[in-house]
């Protein structure tokens, strides 16, 4: 018996589950919602006195997408990493018997990193994106050791941690590539992201950690476009997207790619990271397009020579 009144359980999936008892989990507010369910900011108080740790509760919304086998899925995805770079899972809370079960991880108190960069423009440098990139890199790189592909890899999907450490959440979308195969098919694709798509994904609906290493060029995109950027860079982007017009965005988008367009690099970024990191992420064959140990080394050699 551990010390703290939070039992360690084996669940019917053997996979070490830490219980929260929801009569301790208390409510503070919301952070957020979409299809995906709600996510709120509890505070997990056995004590009753507030000295106990502020948690984020994910609570399912079962709707068209996702299902409870699909919630449980991401609950046992989550439960096994173990990574500085990925959001920490802390437990499971089961109310209402076992009929609704919330998945329970550590809070980060800087929201997500798009509404950070909003929120933060005047102040971010390239050093500290730079900084970013490497360790959702490293994030990546780890999930790929397991064979996860995230497929929605989106600086809305990342964290932060403090002014100096960024973690990935978010693990609704992620698939494991079966053994004998490089890649995941997707049946149903949802309500789809396709600005962060790979041609492939938008095309087949294949997804692989080349798709992911396409996706995470978008985010470099995403951390340079906002970085010592006075115009307010959300009605740029809308710009780039409303004059994609057609019978649909996604085949259009897919022709202009296939026609090697590509987004233009945000000002201010500096070339080794925008005319070569971000170009190799965007190559159109996924196998010409960087490993994450390769980025992740690139990005460290560009930030020592930004120091000398
Ligand atoms: C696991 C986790 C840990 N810490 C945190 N901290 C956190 C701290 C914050 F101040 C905020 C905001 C900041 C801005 N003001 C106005 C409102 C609160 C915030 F949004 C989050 N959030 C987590 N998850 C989470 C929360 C909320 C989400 F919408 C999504 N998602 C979004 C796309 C799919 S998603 O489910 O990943 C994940």
């Amino acid at each position: 018996v551990t010390q703290n009144p939070v039992w360690r359980v084996l669940s019917p999936s053997q996979h070490e589950q830490t219980l929260f008892e929801e009569r301790h989990l208390r409510y503070i507010s919301p952070l957020g919602k979409g299809n995906f369910g709600s996510v709120e900011l509890c505070r997990y108080d056995p004590l009753g006195d507030n000295t106990g740790e502020l948690v984020a509760v994910k609570k399912l919304q079962p709707n068209k997408q996702s299902t409870v086998d699909d919630f449980q899925k991401e609950v046992n995805m989550l439960s096994i990493l173990h990574c500085d770079y990925i959001v920490k899972y802390r437990g499971v809370c089961y109310s209402m018997g076992r009929l609704s079960m919330s998945l329970v991880m550590e809070y980060l108190p800087y929201g997500s990193l798009i509404g950070y960069l909003e929120n933060n423009q005047h102040n971010i440098n390239t050093r500290r994106m730079l900084l970013f990139a490497s360790q959702i890199c490293k994030g990546m790189e780890y999930l790929q050791t397991l064979r996860y592909v995230h497929r929605d890899l989106a600086a809305r999907n990342i964290l932060v941690a403090s002014e100096s450490l960024v973690k990935i959440a978010d693990f609704g979308l992620t698939k494991i590539i079966p053994s004998d195969k490089e890649y995941y098919r997707v049946t149903q694709p949802g309500e789809s992201p396709i600005f962060w798509y790979a041609p492939e994904s938008i095309n087949e609906s294949r997804f692989s950690h080349k798709s992911d290493v396409w996706s995470f060029g978008i985010v470099l995109h995403e951390l340079f476009f906002y970085c010592d950027n006075k115009s307010n860079p959300k009605r740029v982007k809308k710009k780039l997207l409303i004059n994609i017009h057609g019978p649909s965005i996604s085949m259009h988008l897919a022709n202009i790619l296939k026609n090697n367009w590509r987004l233009p690099s945000p000002p201010h970024c500096p070339p080794k990271v925008c005319s070569n990191l971000m170009r190799q992420c965007w190559a159109y064959n996924f196998d010409e397009r960087p490993c994450f140990s390769s980025l992740g080394n690139q990005i460290e050699t560009i930030i020592l020579s930004q120091l000398s």
